[in-house]
């Protein structure tokens, strides 16, 4: 089999997408999501300038051989930008040994190690009593498992509390990247520390001990603080705290473990195994959130989950709004396949992505299903994606409310 074209599609239903098609002269076709939030058309030039000359006329097959090729022969190694442009064409491949082989990608993988996917679901409000309720909600709608978010009191906006309509699958409607310059968010370290504690006090008071309940800190304190959140949150028993701290710096969170038992789940923005490595090797966290997307594909991810297995540690992955239905279709065949399974994050996408890119996988109390189809399951409606052009959006950034020093979203 030979690769006889490629392209990539842009489109915005709701929020920016990228996606990258494979053809072959046997006329089976993949996709693979290259969307990275924010830098989107960064990526689509990669894959497009760089990238697609180079794959037309090699054998679709040879998947290992064509990543080696992407990463060694690119010189300039690593990045989102390269690496989310990898894990398009790797997805893609992937998709089309699959199909070829005429079997569901899980099973290409190693098979099914078990019966669903557990997954978490995104319940915010601007104040605690709000937060509560969502998480009831989501609790009613079967979710296992809820990771919870609320505005902080004096706080005008912070990461993770949506403004948004409910949709019909009842989640209410979250993009971060909604402007076409950076909006600006506000942040106070200590408000927020003096609040947390209290917004998880509540939920087990009201929820009960048999949800997870997960929290995501979003890269903002020191791992100091980070430590004193972790220790703080112990009584509320977390399933995860996430990224307490900018993760640069893989050692500074021994300080943290050195003084908190809080499972810690890091890894959505890496995009190697060399950013996870002494995280992993050193056990300083539990739960690995890489993804296919942003991680290089689903080649590169096996390889940060093999090792991550040696250690104990767990698959967490992103699965965020801005990461496409293909980017999640393919993350359940291999969520299926991986043995140290954790959780898979779960963020409802708007119905017109569910229409631009129809898929097979579904939702049933609590756990996603990836679905029996060749290949990973999800297609593009190209005609329709066409109907919502990209626009230009930016992620926001933070300043700490006292003196407007910028810190970290
Ligand atoms: O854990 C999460 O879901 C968040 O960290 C993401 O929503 C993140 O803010 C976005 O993916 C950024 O594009
Ligand atoms: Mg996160």
């Amino acid at each position: 089999m030979k690769i006889t074209d490629a392209k990539v599609i842009i489109c915005s239903p709701g929020r920016n997408f990228v996606t990258l098609k494979i053809y072959t002269d046997e006329g089976l076709t993949g996709i693979g999501d290259a969307t990275l939030n924010g830098r989107e058309l960064a990526v689509a030039s990669y894959l497009t300038d760089h990238v697609i000359p180079c794959l037309i006329g090699r054998d679709p097959h040879q998947i290992e051989d064509i990543w080696q090729y992407l990463y060694r022969g690119a010189y300039w190694r690593r990045g989102p930008v390269t690496m989310s442009a990898i894990a398009g064409v790797d997805t893609a491949l992937w998709d089309i040994k699959a199909k070829a082989a005429n079997m569901p990608l899980y099973q290409l993988l190693g098979g099914r190690s078990r019966s669903g996917i557990m997954v978490y679901g995104h319940a915010n409000g601007r104040d605690i009593e709000e937060a509560t309720d969502e998480a009831l909600r989501y609790s009613e709608m079967g979710f296992k498992a809820i990771r919870a978010q609320a505005g902080v009191p004096g706080l005008k906006k912070v990461y993770g509390v949506s403004s948004g309509a409910q949709m019909a699958s009842g989640a209410k409607f979250y993009e971060p990247a909604d402007s076409s310059l950076p909006s600006e968010h506000d942040w106070s370290t200590e408000r927020y520390l003096d609040h947390a504690p209290r917004l998880f006090e509540k939920l087990r008071e009201t929820l009960g001990w048999d949800h997870h309940l997960l929290h995501d800190v979003h890269h903002r304190l020191t791992p100091i603080e980070a430590a004193r959140l972790g220790k703080s949150l112990e009584p509320c028993r977390l399933f995860w705290m996430e990224d307490p701290t900018p993760a640069e710096n893989q050692e500074a969170f021994r300080l943290i473990r050195q003084h908190t038992v809080t499972p810690i789940a890091v890894g959505e923005v890496f995009n190697s195994i060399w950013d996870c490595k002494d995280l992993i090797q050193n056990q300083y966290i539990d739960y690995i959130r890489a993804t296919v997307v942003h991680a290089g594909g689903i080649t590169h991810l096996r390889r940060i989950a093999d090792l991550a297995a040696i250690y104990q540690v767990r698959t967490g992955s992103h699965g965020a709004t801005d990461l496409s239905p293909v980017c999640m279709g393919a993350a359940l065949h291999f969520d299926t396949w991986v043995p140290n399974f954790g959780i898979q994050e779960y963020m409802h996408h708007t119905d017109e992505t569910d229409a631009v890119f129809p898929h097979d996988y579904s939702f049933r109390d609590g756990f996603l299903y990836a679905g029996e189809k060749p290949g990973h399951g999800v297609d593009i409606d190209e005609k329709l994606a066409e109907k919502y052009p990209y626009r230009r959006a930016y992620l926001p950034v933070n300043r700490l409310a006292h003196d407007g020093t910028l810190t970290n979203w």
